[in-house]
Order: structure tokens, then sequence, then C-alpha cells
């Protein structure tokens, strides 16, 4: 049984892996919280909604990483930085769900994962993972022909923008068409800003309510337009994806895999 602890413990996403690792039959070995969060000490299967686990949610980093295989960590890519330096020194796993990274910090991520096998992904369903795989292929298809924008929606209590999906999203469409994401990517227009580029691609965000994710890839052209959209309902597929990726994470060879890599999608 994989013993699993789980960072971010009382957040919207914490709750739900551990009791996603529970239905999957793993061992829930601790749960994590920052130093001051009023659930520190509180049955973290209470919190969580699937009655007591006597795991008491810690502020303790090391003592938790210590008692787990692999740690699974939704909170910010600064703390998850550091989980990532925590877990390589004890010789832990790690999957990574935060998103936010700078390229800086997720070229540091890759540094730290060196020695242990980690996985870090944006997006921990099957379904956004399998349009990651479609984009790839439309894009080529169409070519230069067809403007890309791509629109994403989330809660009002998303801290950061565009989502990193949609930048995923924008990536492998970039890629998929030879051009430089960092350098075509359109966050922002407004007044007399021109005629649209061939080469940008559109990113726009959309915040509100308790929307739980949605992204939609416009490929318009002449007359025509795909659009590639992607709506969770839940966050059970996103919670079950990171348990899946911490069961199939340990043991692996070093290094920073991510979710077409689980899911053998590549
Ligand atoms: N990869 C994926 O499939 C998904 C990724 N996310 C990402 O996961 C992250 C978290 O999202 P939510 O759960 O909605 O946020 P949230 O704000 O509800 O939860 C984050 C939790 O992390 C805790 N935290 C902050 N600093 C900490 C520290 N030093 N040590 C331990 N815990 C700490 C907070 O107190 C909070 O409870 C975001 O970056 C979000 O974009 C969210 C959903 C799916
Ligand atoms: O913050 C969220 O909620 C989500 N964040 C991820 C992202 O930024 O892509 C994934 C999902 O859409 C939910």
């Amino acid at each position: 049984m994989t013993k699993i602890a789980v960072c971010g413990a009382a957040g919207r996403m914490g709750q739900r892996i551990i009791v996603a690792a529970r239905e999957a039959g793993c061992t829930v070995s601790g749960a994590l919280e920052r130093p001051g969060h009023e659930m520190v000490g509180q049955d973290a299967g209470l919190i969580a909604g699937c009655g007591a686990l006597g795991i008491a949610i810690s502020d303790d980093l090391n003592a938790v990483v210590e008692g787990c295989d692999v740690l699974i960590d939704f909170t910010t890519p600064k703390v998850s930085l550091k989980n990532l330096e925590v877990c390589a020194l004890k010789k832990k796993s790690i999957v990574i769900g935060s998103t936010g990274f700078t390229p800086e910090e997720r070229a540091l991520a890759v540094e730290l994962a060196r020695d242990i096998p980690a996985v870090l992904a944006p997006n921990m369903s099957v379904g956004v993972n399998v349009c990651f795989k479609i984009l790839k292929d439309v894009a080529k298809t169409l070519g230069d022909d067809f403007d890309v924008e791509i629109v994403e929606l989330h809660h009002n209590k998303k801290k950061d923008a565009p989502s990193g999906t949609a930048v995923r999203m924008g990536e492998v469409v970039a890629e998929a068409l030879g051009r430089d994401y960092n350098k075509v990517a359109t966050y922002h227009r407004e007044g007399i800003c021109g005629e649209r580029t061939k080469e940008e691609i559109g990113m726009q965000t959309v915040r509100g309510g308790d929307i739980v994710g949605e992204h939609t890839v416009y490929f318009i052209g002449m007359g025509e337009r795909i659009e590639i959209s992607h709506r969770a309902m839940t966050r059970d597929m996103f919670s079950r994806g990171s348990v899946r990726a911490a069961q199939w994470v340990v043991g692996k060879q070093p290094g920073l895999y991510d979710m077409q890599d689980v899911l053998g999608l590549k």
C-alpha cells in the first residue's frame, strides 16, 4: 500500500486528495498545512469529510516527508519547490499539482528532481491530457492559416492567471506550429492595439463564482472555426489523477515526469 502524505491538506484540492487516496486503498500517512493555519492539529479525515483517520494535520514538513513514500502537493510554486527540495534530500517521491510556475521555477524543478522521481503537471485529469495530445495534431494539421485563441474560466478564489492548463495548451500549440510560446502569447488587448498578428496566441482569463475549470482552444479560419473544449464539473478527476500519479511514480527512475507519462500518452 502506497503511503501518501498530502501538502495543502485543508485546501480545496488537498481535502479531495485525502478522500481519493483512501478510495484508492492507499494509506494517508501525513497531512501538511502552513504554519499558523487554523486546521493544524485537527484530524485530516474529519476536515476532508471522510471520517477520522487518526492523522493530525501537521506543520512539520520534515517529519511528514519522513513518514511517506510520496508527497502530493497542491499549494503554490514556491511551497512546491521547497517540498521538492526536502523530498530530494530524503529520497522520497513527489507529485506536484500547483500551477503558476515561471519558466525559471520550472527549470529549478527539473534540477531538483535530478535524484528522485517526481511528477509535475498543471492538470491531472485524463480528459485534459487527451486534449493536449489532440491539440498537437490539430495545430500541426491546420498550420498557420488558422488564428489560435485560448479562453479559460475558473472560480473567483484562483490566484494564478492564465491557468497552468491554458499555458500548457498554448505551449503545445506553439511548439506544433514552430513558435516560441513566450514570444507569441498575447495576454492583453486594449485601445487601438492594431490588427492581430498571424503568430500571436491570445490568452484570455475569466474568473467568477464556483467554476471548477473550463478551457477552450479556438482555431479560427476564414468561414469556419474549430473549438476544442474541456469542462471540469468536479475536482474529483484532478484528485484521483494525482493519486494515480503517486502510485505510478514510486520506484520510477529519477527525473521530472508529467501526466502524459503517467497516462502513457506520449
Ligand atoms: N494540477 C491540477 O490538476 C490542479 C491544480 N490545481 C492547483 O493547485 C493549487 C492549489 O489549489 P486549491 O486547492 O484550489 O487552493 P487552496 O488555496 O484551496 O489550497 C492550497 C492550500 O495550501 C496551503 N498552504 C499554503 N502554504 C503552505 C505551506 N507552506 N505548507 C503547507 N500548506 C500550505 C494553504 O493553506 C491552502 O490550504 C493551485 O496552484 C491550483 O491552480 C488545482 C486543481 C487541479
Ligand atoms: O486552480 C484551479 O482550480 C485549477 N487549476 C489548474 C490550472 O491552473 O490549470 C487546473 C484546473 O483547471 C483547476
